[in-house]
């Protein structure tokens, strides 16, 4: 069967995509992310997609975008940061090597900084962003076999680390 070698999950701004990049060209292989895959699937922006069909469509695409990914990419797979919050995602995780790339608020909110294009945290990111660590911190913690700290740290240490633990 294949199935991706990791799939990284976390929060936004933990570094799924930038800490993907930098494991896939570790290993030699592709990093697909699945919030790149739901905007080919909707033809449009992620913030398009809310504006346009809300957010309920959105998690159902992204549904779907994980499902195909976790059955179909040999590589690294970046979740996007909301997507664990579906009952059928967390089951389909079962059985996979989930890392999950922690952060912590004012981090987070830095990373992710103004004027995010990410359009849950649009207004009041450091607000918005505590709120959704509160509600999921738990889940990322129970779906993960691996935590990595990433405060402090530079994306190339963390793939390294991930690496490792891979060998
Ligand atoms: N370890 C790190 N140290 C410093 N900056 C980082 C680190 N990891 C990521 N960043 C920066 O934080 C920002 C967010 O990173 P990234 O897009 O990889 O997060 P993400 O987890 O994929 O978020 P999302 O869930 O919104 O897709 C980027 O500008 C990136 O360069
Ligand atoms: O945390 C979230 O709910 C999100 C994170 C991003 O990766 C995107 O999937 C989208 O902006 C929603
Ligand atoms: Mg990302």
């Amino acid at each position: 069967m294949t199935r991706p070698l990791v799939v990284l999950i976390g929060p936004p701004g933990s570094g799924k995509s930038t800490v993907g990049a930098a494991l896939a060209a570790r290993l030699g292989v592709t990093l697909r992310d699945t919030d790149a895959d739901t905007e080919a699937a909707a033809g449009k922006p992620i913030g398009e997609i809310f504006i346009d069909d809300g957010e309920e469509r959105f998690r159902e695409l992204e549904r779907a975008a994980v499902a195909a990914a976790l059955a179909g990419h040999e590589g690294v797979l970046a979740l996007g940061g909301g997507a664990i919050l579906a009952p059928e995602t967390q089951e389909l995780l079962a059985g996979h090597h989930v890392v999950y790339l922690e952060v912590g608020l004012s981090e987070a909110v830095k990373r992710v900084g103004l004027a995010s294009a990410r359009p849950l945290l649009v207004l009041n990111p450091r607000s918005q962003l505590r709120k959704l660590l509160e509600e999921r911190l738990p889940i990322y913690e129970r779906l993960a076999a691996v935590r990595i700290a990433t405060d402090g740290r530079e994306p190339e240490e963390i793939a390294e680390e991930i690496a490792g633990g891979l060998a």
